[in-house]
């Protein structure tokens, strides 16, 4: 989605024409605001500081942003992966637990690429007398040298036949009976030989990849009925707080659940089957109860990560008997997000234990988000065996204020000429990613006009769901 030209005073697009800005409007302060006391402008010459948190032991262990993302990518990886047969109509969106191998030559049969004329040897040749030969139709029998017998694209070609001359290129004499060539005619010309695409048995297309409708078309035509994919990693969405409702609209101290609607979907996307999303209130015994009987191989929380005094996230994990993987990342926004590892439950729908992880997303909406695309992203596509995508960049066009020691995810639209950053993007805020085409990856001190910065695609975004990806 691109948004509109209009474009706000300090340069970031104003993708929804909201009304004027009040304080912040963008949540760039507040998203750099718990840098204890420090400049935010560090010179950039001496590139990105050592966070004062993560520098005073003072109960911070923050990883780098490119390191959180390597964690959960390995975490991910770690188990077999897993695979079931599915139609191919349930197939596209799924990846390819095995190599897709020809059934069949491809074609499997000379075939008329064009309509016109079989011929056999040099013309002119005789009309045969007989019916056209057309496509769907068993063996046509052999042309004699010198003759002609008409044929439809996909026909099976007749034996002993040289070319195929296309209707436009050939005139036929009076009485019909004499066929000659308006153009020189070569061997074998607009006949497609059996096995130019595949040999049966050659490999199409490497496991691992995305089955795409192109990869569907692909299958059906090689002889497919169904398709071996990786299994889907069952996820669980637990969403905390007590203050969120579930309908209407907002009063009394209560707001809408705005995470609930939005991760199942997402998740879908990035390849997971949601299982179940529950509201559990900020109810520490609910929550441990849930997760300790969750059969889900992932558990996604929101909500609860940080220290306050219903935040439950912390606590049950430690009575849970989880290991932290990850407990909080040098990303802004969504610093307090978090990875572990879950003891083993009762097993899988085969009685085999897969590992279960559960990733705690912050509350606040967009800090959120940044632990779907940081944690949540990279486990999923390690679970499903898909590697990690290339990474791509584009040019900013306008100068991005920079967090002095975290990496920044901002929402950005896309323009010719390069990204620019939308408004209203603080941490609690979603009307900046709701109208943005990715975030923007922005590093440490922040980026000038021209700048390449790292792109994180949506998953909607077409294209996103390529083979590679
Ligand atoms: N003293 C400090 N306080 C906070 C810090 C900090 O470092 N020191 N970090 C802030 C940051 S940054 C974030 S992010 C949040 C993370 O907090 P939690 O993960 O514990 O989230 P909650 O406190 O439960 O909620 C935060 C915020 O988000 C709203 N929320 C929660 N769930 C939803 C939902 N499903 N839909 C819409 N909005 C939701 C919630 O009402 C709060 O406003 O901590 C900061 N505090
Ligand atoms: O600002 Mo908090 O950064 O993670 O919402």
């Amino acid at each position: 989605m691109s948004a509109s030209d209009g474009r706000a005073p300090s340069g970031l697009a104003d993708p929804l024409e909201a009304g004027r800005n009040t304080h912040d409007p963008d949540g760039v302060e507040e998203a750099l605001a718990l840098v204890s006391g420090r400049t935010l402008r560090p010179d950039p010459a001496r590139g990105p500081e050592r966070s004062p948190e993560a520098a005073d032991g003072g109960g911070h262990r923050a990883v780098s942003w490119p390191q959180a993302r390597s964690i959960a990518a390995r975490a991910g990886r770690g188990g077999p992966v897993r695979t079931q047969r599915v139609a191919l109509d349930q197939a596209v969106g799924r990846v390819l637990g095995e190599p897709l191998t020809a059934l069949c030559d491809l074609p499997p049969f000379d075939t008329s690429a064009m309509d016109g004329w079989a011929v056999a040897g040099p013309g002119p040749w005789t009309v045969s007398g007989g019916d056209s030969v057309l496509a769907g139709q068993s063996a046509p029998p052999p042309l004699e040298d010198g003759t002609a017998v008409r044929i439809a694209t996909g026909a099976r070609i007749p034996p002993e036949a040289t070319a195929v001359i296309r209707s436009e290129h050939a005139r036929t004499d009076a009485g019909q009976r004499l066929l000659h060539a308006e153009r020189s005619v070569s061997q074998g010309q607009d006949i497609r030989s059996r096995g130019q695409e595949c040999r049966l048995g050659d490999r199409l297309l490497p496991a691992a990849c995305a089955v795409t409708p192109a990869v569907l078309g692909l299958a059906a035509a090689a002889g497919y009925d169904e398709l071996a994919v990786v299994r889907r990693p069952r996820v669980e969405v637990l969403v905390l707080g007590d203050e969120l409702l579930t309908a209407g609209r907002p009063h009394d101290g209560l707001i809408r659940d705005a995470l609930g609607p939005m991760l199942g979907p997402w998740l879908g996307a990035l390849g997971a089957e949601v299982v179940a999303a529950r509201r559990l209130g900020d109810d520490a015994g609910a929550l441990r109860r849930a997760v300790t009987a969750s059969e889900a191989e992932v558990i996604i929380t929101t909500g609860g990560t940080a220290a306050g005094p219903v935040d439950h996230v912390h606590p049950v994990l430690r009575e849970t008997d989880a290991t932290l993987l990850i407990d909080s990342v040098a990303v802004r926004p969504g610093h307090p997000m978090l990875l572990a590892a879950l003891a083993a439950s009762g097993g899988g729908p085969e009685g085999v234990s897969p590992a279960r992880y559960l990733v705690g997303l912050p509350g606040n909406p967009l800090a959120a988000v940044s632990g779907l695309l940081t944690l949540a992203e990279p486990l999923l596509r390690g679970l499903v065996g898909l590697p990690a995508p290339a990474p791509y960049r584009m040019p900013v066009r306008v100068p991005v204020q920079g967090h002095p020691y975290d990496t920044r995810l901002v929402p950005f639209v896309h323009h010719d000429d390069g990204l620019t950053p939308v408004r209203y993007s603080g941490p609690a805020m979603l009307r900046g990613i709701a109208a943005a085409d990715g975030l923007a990856v922005v590093p440490p001190g922040g980026a000038r006009p021209g700048d390449e910065l790292e792109v994180l695609e949506l998953p909607w975004v077409p294209g996103a769901f390529s083979a590679d990806v």
